[in-house]
């Protein structure tokens, strides 16, 4: 059979993930595990020898605007950084292909606007997401003290549907190790009451960048795969008191009490 029908083309070496990606620092960090889940592995065999197809997660990226969300994206996506800045309007997507553990994985990346007036536009593009990059600008700490209420705004669009947050500052290459470092201890506080994993990047100089996706990449197919497996096993103990109450019934009836079978059907 023709692969390429299920999965599209290829997926380039680069975006292959065999091993779970490490945290940036464990102080911030939500899975120390340097293994899928066993129940991932399993299921991923699963997928590959039945040919289950392709695998799709969104993902959205908000964040106060000029905080760098769309140079990170494009730096990620297209290797590629832009020094003039351009707003975002309304919101933008990328699909990014993986492979992660053997099952072809399309990660959707949307980029939203983070100027005020698009809010109510963006606001409707969390429906769906599993995972949401709350971005802020290392170099102005406004930005960081901004990111609650981002994710509050997020929750109240999705409340059950969000497994994974990641908070995210960017234009590290602006700073200096000390300012950074008072920053990073700010940044770690809050990422903990978010419980969200914490990372630093530069979109300018590309430190981080490929690990910080690869994270996101693989958290968001492991929790995803999971509730997926959660559902399944959910519908199979349904199908399974299904076929307990047509035993009953049937063996109500077989047995000659016809007239009781409401007792063992309720
Ligand atoms: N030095 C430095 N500048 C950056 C970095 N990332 C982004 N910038 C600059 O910051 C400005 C804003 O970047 P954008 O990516 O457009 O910001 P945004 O968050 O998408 O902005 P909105 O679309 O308005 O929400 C641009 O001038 C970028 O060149 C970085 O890592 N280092």
């Amino acid at each position: 059979m023709n692969n390429g029908i299920l999965y599209g083309p290829a997926v380039s070496r680069d975006r292959v993930i065999s091993r779970f990606p490490k945290c940036y620092i464990p102080e911030a960090c939500l899975q120390f595990k340097d293994q899928f889940h066993v129940q991932v592995k399993y299921a991923c065999q699963e997928r590959q020898t039945r040919n289950v197809g392709l695998k799709m997660s969104k993902v959205v990226m908000v964040g106060d605007l000029y905080v760098g969300k769309t140079c990170l994206i494009n730096r990620f996506c297209k290797n590629v950084f832009d020094r003039d800045y351009k707003a975002t309007i309304g919101v933008d997507f990328e699909i990014e292909r993986f492979e992660i553990a053997g099952t072809p994985y399309n990660l959707q990346i949307w980029d939203t606007a983070g100027q005020e007036k698009f809010k109510c536009i963006a606001s409707a593009y969390y429906r769906g997401a599993e995972a949401i990059i709350i971005a802020f600008d290392l170099a102005d700490i406004r930005t960081l003290e901004h990111t609650k209420q981002w994710l509050e705004d997020a929750l109240k669009e999705n409340e059950q549907g969000l497994s994974t947050i990641f908070l995210v500052g960017s234009k590290k290459d602006l700073l200096s190790q000390a300012e950074y470092e008072r920053t990073e201890a700010d940044a770690i506080k809050i990422a903990t009451e978010m419980q969200a994993e914490y990372w630093a990047v530069s979109s300018k100089t590309g430190e981080n960048v490929r690990e910080f996706f690869f994270r996101v990449a693989a958290l968001t197919f492991e929790a995803s795969l999971l509730k997926e497996l959660e559902k399944k096993d959910f519908r199979s103990a349904r199908i399974g008191e299904g076929s307990t109450i047509r035993m009953d019934k049937t063996t109500a009836e077989s047995s000659g009490n016809g007239t009781n079978s409401n007792t063992s059907c309720c």
